[in-house]
């Protein structure tokens, strides 16, 4: 209830009474409208360093209630694509249910399966605490997944410890493995804006990146993410994301035409 900091996805609009930025003019996710993205041949194809995890590395996935996080190392990178230096924190899902699709953004009105969100931090802004609260503090890279016809082994390190962490507050390790196996092959395609933590407290300092080319899953896949987890009180965790927000002015750059 209100007052302890708590949320969920039940109660999106009373957000803004506990977390005055989830009412600012800056908010994610929003719709593309492919008609209106600029196109910038500034945006350089997204060039990540680093992820290539040794499986002697383990990293922490963990059920928080929202959705499921694996911390990453600082030793991931954005090498280019970006004007700062982003350091990775940590990747995280958002999907949907048996019933229909859960990605957060929407392109041309088209809600995908499900989207992943990869999350980093600026570190000549200090602490990530600190970086949090800074514009372009934080930049996130969000790619669809889809259905397609057959099982994404770059997915399975995740899917296959999904039961582990059943229940809210669960954690366990995977072994390291190829983190960029996880993102669309083609990494020069891409919408760019200006926009928040699609959360609270719904900081409005994310730099985003939205791939055009999206990440196929299998059926079976797909459905074991809508299907294994629990959140609150042992209620389903599905439709785990937010609506889209307005732009308010903001330009949606393309580096692609
Ligand atoms: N789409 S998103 O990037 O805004 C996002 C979500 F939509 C999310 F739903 C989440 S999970 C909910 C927020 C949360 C809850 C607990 C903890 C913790 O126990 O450490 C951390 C975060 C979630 F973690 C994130 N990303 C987080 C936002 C909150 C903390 C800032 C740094 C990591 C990015
Ligand atoms: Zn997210």
């Amino acid at each position: 209830g209100p007052g302890h900091g708590h949320w969920s996805y039940a109660d999106k609009d009373e957000w803004q009474l506990e977390f005055p930025f989830c009412s600012g003019q800056k908010q994610s996710p929003i719709n593309i409208d492919t008609n209106s993205t600029i196109f910038s041949h500034e945006l350089q194809p997204i060039v990540l360093a680093g992820y290539s995890l040794d499986p002697s590395e383990q990293l922490s996935l963990m059920n928080n209630g929202h959705t499921v996080v694996l911390q990453l190392p600082g030793s991931l990178t954005i090498a280019s694509g970006y004007p700062q230096e982003y350091r990775a924190m940590q990747l995280h899902l958002h999907w949907g249910s048996p019933e229909g699709p859960g990605s957060e953004h929407t392109v041309d009105g088209r809600r995908y399966d499900g989207e992943i969100h990869m999350v980093y931090y600026n570190p000549s802004c200090g602490s990530i605490k600190e970086a949090m609260k800074q514009p372009g503090g934080l930049a996130v890279l969000a790619a669809f997944l889809q259905v397609g016809p057959e099982d994404n082994m770059h997915y399975q390190p995740l899917l296959e410890q999904l039961h582990k962490v059943q229940e809210e507050g669960k954690e366990t390790t995977v072994a390291g493995f190829n983190i960029e196996g996880l993102l669309p092959a083609n990494l020069g395609r891409y919408y760019r804006y200006s926009g928040s933590l699609t959360t609270p407290p719904c900081y409005q300092t994310v730099n985003w990146t939205v791939f055009n080319w999206t990440v196929l899953l299998s059926k079976k896949q797909i459905s074991l993410l809508e299907t294994t987890l629990q959140g609150d009180d042992d209620t389903d965790l599905q439709n785990n994301f937010r609506l889209t927000q307005r732009l308010h002015g903001r330009k949606v750059l393309a580096s692609f035409q």
